[in-house]
């Protein structure tokens, strides 16, 4: 399968987006990767070319989330502890983004995992967080792109849980807008452990805005996305597929009391959170119900995805219409975290269809 070779065209959709899960470590250019591993003397598998990098990494047949996750032990040594690459990241991703129409994104990270500030290096979180606002800054003055970072806790990883709390509660003047919890390829399970969620309760307490990664992997299905709502107080939900097996929770949360879902279409296939069955993919049935969620690619480097593709896959395999892609934007536009006056100016923009 591909992800950007389903249709060659992309006017139908030349209207401001918002895209608001995608993993910036999942979003680094192939191109960039294999500049910098040849710098650096860093070995990729013995990748000779963009061509094999794009090779390794990319993710084309359905797996699994494990399958996906082992990409970012390859390439994250080639990034990590080193403030001007995450710049360049973070810098490149706005210009990504900025030609598919997207006018704000919201871009997660786990600032320990790109760091390695217990081994004594010296890079620390929040220089992490940092040196990828600069790369924001410029990005949002060259290519008129609005992006800021929520800033992930990892499952299994209990001890980054406070010192994420700390860092989203001092760094909103360098960006940081809320808070989410991932995996890594040592482990993604929706089970997180009690200092995560008791860091997510008080991160309610203190206004900090939250996501949480729940309903795309694991055992734990549907009850994953209910402890997030319930028990962690997430406004929003990653994936959260698996709701829709649950039909009273489902009913309940996802219908009447519309929380909004991040959806990753061509993710959720590759991950095998959904089975490949376009026509009966949970969106479908989202829509039909007027469920609040909208589109993302959640990680480019893995997918070779962009929003527009997503929308492609949207609208041509699973059957969502024109209106429903556009309600999307204006769904992530409400449901963005950014602070209530800029987030009136970009729905008025979704809502004016202008750049
Ligand atoms: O689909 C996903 N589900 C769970 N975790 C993910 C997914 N994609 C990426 N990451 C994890 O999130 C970390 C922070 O960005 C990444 O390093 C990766 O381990």
């Amino acid at each position: 399968m591909s992800s950007s070779s389903m249709s060659p065209s992309s006017d139908e959709y030349n209207f401001p987006k918002i895209e608001l899960h995608l993993h910036l470590d999942g979003a680094v250019r192939h191109s960039t990767l294999f500049e910098l591993a040849q710098k650096k003397k860093i070995d990729l598998q013995g990748a000779k070319s963009v061509e094999d990098v794009k090779k390794l990494l990319v993710t084309h047949e359905p797996a699994n989330l494990a399958k996906v996750l082992a990409a970012f032990d390859i390439f994250l040594p080639v990034i990590k502890n080193d403030a001007a690459a995450l710049e360049r990241v973070a810098y490149e991703t706005c210009e990504d983004q900025s030609k598919v129409g997207v006018i704000y994104f919201e871009a997660r990270y786990s600032p320990h995992l790109l760091c390695d500030s217990d081994k004594g290096d010296k890079l620390s979180p929040k220089d992490v967080i940092e040196a990828i606002h600069r790369g924001f800054i410029r990005g949002e003055k060259d290519f008129g792109v609005k992006a800021r970072s929520i800033l992930c806790c990892i499952s299994g990883f209990e001890d980054f849980a406070n010192e994420v709390l700390d860092l989203a509660t001092t760094l909103k003047d360098v960006g940081v807008v809320g808070i989410d919890v991932a995996g890594c390829s040592k482990g993604a399970d929706e089970s997180y452990g009690p200092e995560i969620v008791n860091m997510f309760k008080e991160a309610a307490k203190r206004g900090i805005h939250r996501t949480v990664h729940a309903g795309e992997s694991g055992s734990f299905g549907s009850k994953s996305v209910v402890h997030a709502i319930v028990e962690m107080k997430s406004e929003r939900i990653g994936h959260g597929y698996r709701l829709t097996e649950d039909t009273e929770n489902y009913q309940k949360y996802a219908v009447k009391e519309q929380i909004h879902f991040e959806a990753c279409p061509y993710s959720s296939v590759m991950t095998g959170a959904v089975p490949l069955n376009w026509p009966m993919h949970p969106l479908k049935k989202w829509e039909k119900d007027g469920v609040n969620f909208s589109i993302s690619t959640d990680d480019p480097t893995c997918f070779d995805n962009t929003v527009i593709s997503e929308l492609r896959i949207a609208k041509n395999e699973i059957g969502l219409s024109l209106e429903q892609l556009k309600k999307c934007q204006l769904n992530a536009a409400k449901s963005c975290f950014l602070p209530e006056d800029e987030k009136v100016e970009i729905i008025q923009k979704i809502k004016n269809g202008k750049f």
